[in-house]
């Protein structure tokens, strides 16, 4: 039987960094991928999903071009050569994946892999190679990256839905998308949906989007759905799915029906656990994930850790690049290297980009008293077209130290500048700091350093609540 000082279940965003790493510093490493090299973000997440939000920008663009002097002839999208584009990228993607590992070093295994025990691995056949014989390796150390799947809804007729696997797939764009879920990805596709030229109704239970946002950055989102052409169905439940001759029929708690050709549930992500034998290790879950803290992702099984999208910390890409790489480097050469996860920044590629790093506005109010600096204005880009929607900033400040301790934006380029912010947000830096900042003009960006007058002042929240 084969022996390795790591095995790494799952080819992703983590288990990859981990075992480049580890390889580099000199462990025997192997890693096992039963679906597709590069895991979700490259094959079924951000990459695929970031080529189709600029495909809706395009078609944003030529629109609004006229305005800007260009004699723009009828335009057409065609859906099957920009699946096919993506899928030749996404192929190109997956050798870089396999020769990155190979050159490493590394032995790679095409299959299913789960534990028979604490140290021993066994990979059957899997749908990327259903003839390959069932083997047992040893590992000294076992990493769990097997990442997460989407999430249906109990629903009747459920069955009839798409998630978001399929999405990037279909033969051909629906004209009318429902969408279940105001999260990342029912936000993000109504954006890409409605840019293509669907009709799209956007159903979600709260009664705003994106819940965990800002308060703020929610309310303006809301705002902006249907100036993005998107129909907004806020604090509605679905109740069942009926498939007609012509399409669905999508019924809502309360009695609505929104007729539709695709129902599409964004409703959430599972850890990819089941059938990988956790219990034969002893390793334990809680509510179907791997309890671990993103600074040390061990298990409560001393030889066996996990990371990404199974466990219960982040689930995006870079936090879990950086688990994968901080893991394999605390193992086999440990150098003090350390991320700052709390400041972790996030964006949500609607055609309207958000993008936030550190505290909301309801976060922070909880421990500190708060001077908020807001700004909303036309993107200048906007102005000759008169396309609709205003770009909103903001600020979270502490009152007393002035540190900045949380950046939002909704608008154009969005995530580029809240990139940017986030390292000023790490390292703490002051509202004075931003202040003597000289602007970048003109652009969206210099509002985050010309916001004199403070909107309004708020005081801790524990203060009030005495
Ligand atoms: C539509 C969509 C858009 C997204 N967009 C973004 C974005 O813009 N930015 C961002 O930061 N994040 C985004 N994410 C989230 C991001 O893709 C995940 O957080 C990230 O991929 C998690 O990495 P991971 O290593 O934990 O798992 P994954 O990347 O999912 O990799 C796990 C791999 O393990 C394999 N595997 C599972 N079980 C086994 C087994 N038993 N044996 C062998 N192999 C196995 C799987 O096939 C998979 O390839 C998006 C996700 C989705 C679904
Ligand atoms: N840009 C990015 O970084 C990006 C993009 C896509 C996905 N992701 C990652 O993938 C994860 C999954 O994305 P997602 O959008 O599916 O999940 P999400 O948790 O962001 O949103 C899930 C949505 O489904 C709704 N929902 C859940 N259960 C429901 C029920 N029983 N009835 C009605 N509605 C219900 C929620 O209210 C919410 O609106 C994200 O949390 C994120 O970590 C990141």
């Amino acid at each position: 039987m084969q022996e390795f000082d790591l095995f790494v279940i799952g080819a992703g965003s983590g288990g990859v960094r981990c075992a480049r790493i580890a390889a580099q510093n000199g462990a025997r490493v192997a890693i096992a991928e039963r679906r597709h090299w590069g895991g979700t973000c490259v094959n079924l997440g951000c990459v695929p999903k970031k080529l189709m939000v600029y495909a809706a920008d395009y078609g944003r663009e030529i629109a609004d071009a006229p305005a800007y002097g260009w004699d723009v002839k009828p335009v057409a999208h065609d859906w099957r050569t920009l699946i096919e584009a993506k899928d030749r990228e996404i192929t190109r993607l997956n050798g870089i994946y396999v020769s990155m590992l190979r050159k490493a070093g590394i032995s790679l295994f095409t299959g299913n892999a789960r534990f028979v025990d604490a140290n021993t691995i066994e990979i059957g056949p899997s749908l990327l190679a259903p003839d390959e014989p069932v083997i047992r390796v040893k590992a000294k150390r076992i990493v769990v990256a097997p990442g997460s799947t989407p999430v249906r809804l109990d629903i009747p007729g459920a069955e009839h839905a798409i998630v978001s696997d399929d999405a990037f797939h279909l033969a051909a764009r629906p004209e009318r998308v429902a969408i279940i879920g105001s999260g990342y990805i029912g936000v993000e596709f109504a954006g890409i949906f409605a840019g293509l030229g669907s009709k799209v109704d956007l159903v979600y239970r709260s009664d705003l989007p994106l819940r965990g946002f800002d308060q703020e950055v929610r309310s303006h989102l809301a705002e902006l759905l249907p100036l993005h052409g998107i129909a907004v169905h806020p604090s509605r439940t679905p109740e069942r799915i009926e498939k007609e001759t012509d399409g669905y029929r999508l019924h809502l708690e309360g009695g609505d029906v929104i007729e539709t050709d695709c129902v599409f549930m964004a409703t959430g992500r599972r850890p990819n656990i089941d059938g990988l034998g956790l219990d034969r290790a002893g390793v334990r879950t809680k509510d179907g994930r791997i309890p671990v803290s993103a600074e040390e992702p061990a298990t409560n099984v001393p030889n066996i850790y996990a990371i990404g999208d199974v466990t219960d910390t982040y689930n995006l890409t870079p936090t879990a690049i950086a688990e994968g790489h901080l893991l394999a480097e605390r193992l086999y050469a440990p150098q003090g290297r350390d991320w700052s996860f709390g400041t972790t920044p996030k964006a949500v590629f609607f055609s309207s980009p958000v993008a936030t790093v550190g505290l909301t506005e309801e976060e922070a109010a909880e421990q500190h008293a708060l001077d908020i600096y807001t700004s909303s204005f036309t993107p200048m880009r906007q102005t000759l077209s008169g396309r609709k929607g205003k770009a909103f900033l903001k600020l979270v400040v502490d009152a007393d130290s002035q540190i900045v301790l949380g950046a939002h934006m909704i608008g154009p380029d969005a995530p580029e500048i809240i990139q940017g912010l986030a390292i000023a947000v790490t390292t703490r830096l002051t509202k004075r700091d931003f202040d003597r900042t000289i602007g970048l003009h003109p652009t969206s960006a210099e509002e985050f350093v010309t916001m004199r007058t403070r909107t309004r002042h708020i005081p801790r929240h524990s203060d009030s609540k005495r």
